[in-house]
């Protein structure tokens, strides 16, 4: 059996008074097309004028517009509304998953499109489009990754293929070579397919239908097959017209203000929801139970993997040591005064590294270098559309990627503080023997334990102080990492730009949680009580 025989179902897709504004500029006012089953269908148009939009809008990937876009009006596939999930994209990037194999790429796209997934298996689906499968995904080729994109897309066997500028970039001998590949899979496995694009030239000869995105009309309108070689003549002028629009400044200063202070509410009040919607993503509501369990250990290993545990035991080692050797060594009068205060400043060290300096340490740690790396990931993710390739799969990043991530901070955070805390304790006490050649270990415990008498055989008074700062500081660097992840990226810069920002806030917000945790939580303490 092959791949067409059972990817034979496609859909029949349609804009009804469809309106859009970007920004200032209205892009469609009131438009209408339909794109017909089993057909492929061109959407041309020049630079700007709204055909990625328009994309998204089919594809239900509407989440990242923001108040930036606004749209009236409907798109259907088969009569309901479109929503993420139903039609597949083949992404300009074409957004794959680069920590998974070419196989696994394809074994995902089948598990999240569970009973309606090809059942054709990954490594025919591969062949079938001559895609290595032992080759790394980031190491293919620019054409191998366009064909693993397309392969997927049709293991997950949505009734729709829509195709981004799958020309853009390309020399016109290697354009007509994609659309001689979009042809080729439209043959095969007969899907009703979209393509988006400006390069009229290489796809045309391909096409069932063209549409012409016109930027004065704001409508979609179809062109007659005889006039399809007239195209190129209507479309200079448009875009001349649409270059001399965008060259207007429209923005004054005042209105960037007002801009900024605006989307400064908008964070505040999105961090209050952010932190609301944290906790429902707790539950690991997962389209595939297994996927989701990898990506649990993918954000485990990044939040608590080897170089997380020695950073942490590193940052122990020098803590124990610095406490304990300057503070006997810089005791004003120690003659007379370390007899009398020797004990008492074991107990508060012994308090002080368990309850405030490791937690505070640890913490902050944690947030900059776990909440940074899960930033980078998520940001990388999103700047190159494998976000949006997960909501078409139908998956809910919410759940896919923040229970996760939570999870992973709620785990590791503890983990690591725990792995700080017992390295900065034994150096403290490895410490205090070289300096104090007349005291044992015995001496050691006995005091520097006296503040934290036992409250079970393992665990010290305060524990469960302890364990609520650190699970509250890991749930807000979780929140923080993904939420800066997730914010619009358009450029690079941008990922780096969200990862010098989670740094920045989440060290500042375990800073609070610990400041507010030890307004009360110290309350009814006696320093060196017994
Ligand atoms: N997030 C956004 N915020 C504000 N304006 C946007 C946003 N995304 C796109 N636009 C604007 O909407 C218009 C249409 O953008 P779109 O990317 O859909 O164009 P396009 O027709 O696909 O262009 P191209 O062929 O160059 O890719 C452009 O003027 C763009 O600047």
């Amino acid at each position: 059996m092959t791949t067409a025989d059972k990817t034979s179902s496609n859909a029949r897709i349609e804009v009804k008074d469809l309106s859009v504004i970007a920004g200032k500029k209205v892009l469609l006012e009131n438009a209408n097309a339909s794109f017909d089953a089993g057909q492929i269908t061109l959407i041309v148009g020049p630079s700007g004028v709204g055909k990625s939009i328009l994309m998204r809008l089919i594809a239900g990937l509407t989440d990242g517009f923001g108040d930036a876009i606004q749209y009236m009006g409907d798109v259907t596939i088969n009569g309901k509304q479109a929503r993420s999930g139903e039609a597949g994209v083949v992404f300009q990037s074409f957004a794959l998953f680069d920590e998974l194999s070419p196989v696994e790429n394809i074994r995902f796209a089948k598990a999240c499109g569970g009973a309606h997934a090809s059942d054709v298996s990954a490594k025919e689906i591969l062949a079938e489009l001559n895609v290595p499968a032992n080759v790394p995904t980031s190491r293919l080729s620019g054409g191998q990754r366009q064909r693993l994109a397309i392969a997927r897309t049709l293991a997950y066997n949505p009734p729709a293929i829509l195709y981004d500028e799958p020309t853009s970039g390309l020399d016109p001998f290697t354009g007509q070579q994609v659309a001689k590949l979009i042809a080729d899979t439209h043959t095969r496995f007969g899907k009703t397919s979209v393509i988006v694009t400006h390069d009229y030239h290489s796809l045309m000869p391909i096409a069932d239908r063209i549409y012409v995105l016109d930027p004065q009309l704001k409508q979609l309108v179809e062109v007659e097959r005889e006039q399809w070689a007239t195209i190129p003549e209507k479309l200079a002028p448009m875009a001349s017209k649409v270059r001399a629009e965008e060259e207007t400044p429209d923005v004054n200063t005042l209105e960037r203000l007002a801009t900024k202070v605006k989307s400064l509410f908008e964070t505040t009040s999105n961090a209050m929801l952010a932190l609301l919607t944290g906790v429902l993503s707790l539950l690991p509501v997962w389209k595939s139970p297994t996927w989701g369990l990898r990506s649990l250990l993918h954000f485990l290993r990044m939040v608590t993997g080897p170089t997380a545990i020695l950073y942490l035991i590193a940052s122990g080692f020098i803590s124990g040591f610095v406490t304990t050797y300057f503070t006997f060594k810089f005791l004003p009068f120690t003659d007379y005064t370390k007899p009398l205060l020797l004990e008492d400043l074991l107990t508060a060290l012994g308090f002080a590294t368990y309850r405030i300096f490791v937690p505070v340490l640890s913490c902050v740690l944690i947030a900059a270098r776990c909440g940074a790396a899960v930033t980078s990931d998520i940001g990388g993710r999103q700047y190159g559309n494998q976000v949006d390739a997960l909501r078409t799969f139908g998956n809910r990043p919410n759940f896919f990627l923040l229970t996760p991530i939570l999870w992973a901070f709620l785990i590791g955070t503890p983990l690591l503080t725990f792995a700080a805390y017992y390295t900065a304790r034994y150096t403290s006490l490895v410490t205090f023997l070289a300096t104090h050649p007349g005291h044992g270990a015995e001496y050691w415990h006995q005091y520097s334990m006296r503040g934290l008498e036992q409250w079970s055989s393992y665990l010290y008074k305060g524990f469960g102080w302890l364990i609520a700062k650190l699970l509250v500081s890991g749930f807000g660097t979780a929140i923080i990492a993904y939420r800066n992840g997730m914010s619009p990226k358009y450029s690079s810069a941008d990922v780096s730009r969200s990862v010098t920002s989670t740094i920045l806030w989440a060290t500042l917000y375990v800073l609070v949680v610990h400041f507010v945790f030890s307004m009360f939580e110290f309350e009814n303490i006696v320093p060196g009580g017994k």
